[in-house]
């Protein structure tokens, strides 16, 4: 549905310019959520604001729907951006329109007629959970209602396609996680294809299909999010990821904790699931069959894209020989094991 080829936007020029994207290929199917995550700076806004032509890249095709946007002079741009929805941080709301006339904009602009218009408006209402603040101004809203307000306003035209910059930014946890919810229902009863831009990995785990990772204005890894949690291989996307996931070692155990292998010490481990992991009671079946206790120390289990996925830290206890072949017998079982140090007994 998007398909960006080798997009650069460069601002200024010679020694002054800023390369902000750079030589970009992205492919977003139809009915997907794609995310692109990226820290400040890195050329997210530039990237999506791409993709309607807000910005025009220097280099590069732009293919929404089948339809190259770069070939389109200015006065093209609007029919084909009906395609487009776009929400922003900040909303971006008419202060001086009411709700109503607020989602009623674009359906004006493209000549509809005011039967129609009420009709289409009052559905997109419904949809976003604010029938009963149509007559309220934005300034009576609170940031949440806000941004479904603007929700309903970008899918007032029907696009195939919404862009969200940093949609969540300025939302508190909760209502993140209601306008996350809302953005994934729209996804799957509209068929809705989505690709947003973010800088927390919470939103990307929440809702994507695929994600993205920027970093000075290249994209350097890109695949499934349960792929990515368990494979992800550069730093930067590791670091992302343990943002999301809380695995520290306990003080207590930090102090016990040693490099090598000493008579009596157990191998801490920390043991990462993905989509691949055989789906087996692996826990029980250590201790049972292979004699070798596990003491889970802390877990953090997630469900995204449709796969479980996580990390446990364990202490496993038993002897040197029945502890390797437990080693052997969970990486067999496509978990990611990872010897952490040996922890010295009490005493
Ligand atoms: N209009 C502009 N003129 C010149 N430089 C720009 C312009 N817009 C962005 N840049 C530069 O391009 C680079 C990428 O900026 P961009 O806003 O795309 O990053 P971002 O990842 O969205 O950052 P943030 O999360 O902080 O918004 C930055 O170095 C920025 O200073």
């Amino acid at each position: 549905m998007i398909k960006l080829t080798n997009i650069s936007k460069r601002y200024g020029e010679g020694e002054q310019a800023v390369h902000a994207v750079r030589n970009i290929n992205l492919d977003v199917a139809a009915g997907q959520i794609m995310g692109v995550i990226g820290e400040s700076g890195a050329g997210k806004s530039t990237l999506i604001r791409c993709v309607n032509m807000l910005e025009r890249p220097t280099e590069g095709c732009v293919l929404v729907d089948g339809q190259d946007l770069t070939l389109l002079n200015n006065s093209e741009l609007p029919t084909a951006r009906r395609n487009i929805g776009m929400i922003f941080q900040h909303f971006n709301l008419l202060s001086s329109r009411t709700v109503f006339a607020n989602i009623a904009l674009p359906l004006e602009l493209a000549g509809m007629n005011k039967a129609a218009i009420k009709q289409r408006v009052n559905e997109l209402l419904e949809l976003v959970g604010l029938s009963h603040r149509a007559e309220a101004y934005p300034n009576a809203l609170s940031g949440g209602q806000k941004q479904r307000v603007a929700i309903a306003r970008a899918l007032a035209p029907n696009p195939k396609v919404l862009l969200c910059d940093e949609a969540t930014s300025a939302l508190d946890p909760q209502t993140t996680q209601s306008i996350l919810t809302l953005l994934k229902d729209i996804n799957r009863q509209l068929g809705l294809t989505i690709l947003l831009i973010t800088h927390e990995m919470h939103v990307v785990k929440t809702i994507c299909d695929r994600v993205a990772i920027i970093s000075d204005g290249e994209l350097i890894e890109q695949g499934d999010v349960a792929w990515f949690f368990a494979n992800a291989k550069t730093e930067l996307a590791r670091r992302f990821i343990s943002s999301t996931i809380n695995l520290d070692i306990p003080e207590e155990y930090q102090q016990r904790l040693v490099a090598e292998p000493l008579a009596g010490a157990l191998p801490l481990v920390r043991l990462g699931f993905s989509g691949e992991t055989v789906d087996s009671p692996l826990i029980s079946i250590l201790s049972r069959e292979l004699n070798v206790d596990v003491s889970i120390l802390s877990a953090d289990m997630e469900y995204a894209g449709g796969v479980k996925f996580g990390f446990m830290l364990a202490e496993l206890d038993g002897v040197p020989a029945q502890t390797q072949a437990a080693l052997a017998y969970l990486r067999d079982h496509k978990i990611q094991v990872e010897v952490l140090g040996y922890v010295r007994r009490h005493g």
